[in-house]
């Protein structure tokens, strides 16, 4: 299902709006590294975005050692960013 592409003033007012997260360095997708006290803390916050992800039909790429979590946020479907992507960096930053 193709899904519509944020315009560039559109991803970069969404950006302004979410620090934690930079543009990767092709335009694509957006990133954040999040530290956590330990892997409980880790493992219990990627469950959470998981459970989202499943409702929402939108998946993180991320990648996991012991308190880090380093998640990329794209649109495979829209080549690039779209509103899904916005939606879940707004949660995450809601529960991280
Ligand atoms: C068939 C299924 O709905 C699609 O492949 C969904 C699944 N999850 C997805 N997740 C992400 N990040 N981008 C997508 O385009 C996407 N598409």
């Amino acid at each position: 299902m193709a899904i519509v592409r944020l315009t560039d003033a559109q991803r970069d007012a969404a950006l302004a709006e979410l620090p934690r997260w930079n543009l990767r360095a092709d335009g694509l997708a957006i990133e954040a590294e999040l530290k956590f006290g330990d892997f409980n803390e880790a493992f219990g916050f990627m469950t959470r975005v998981a459970i989202y992800a499943d409702k929402a039909d939108h998946h993180p790429e991320w990648f996991n050692v012991y308190s880090t979590v380093r998640v990329t946020l794209t649109t495979h479907d829209a080549d690039g960013l779209s509103e899904r992507d916005v939606a879940m960096a707004r949660f995450i930053d809601s529960i991280a």
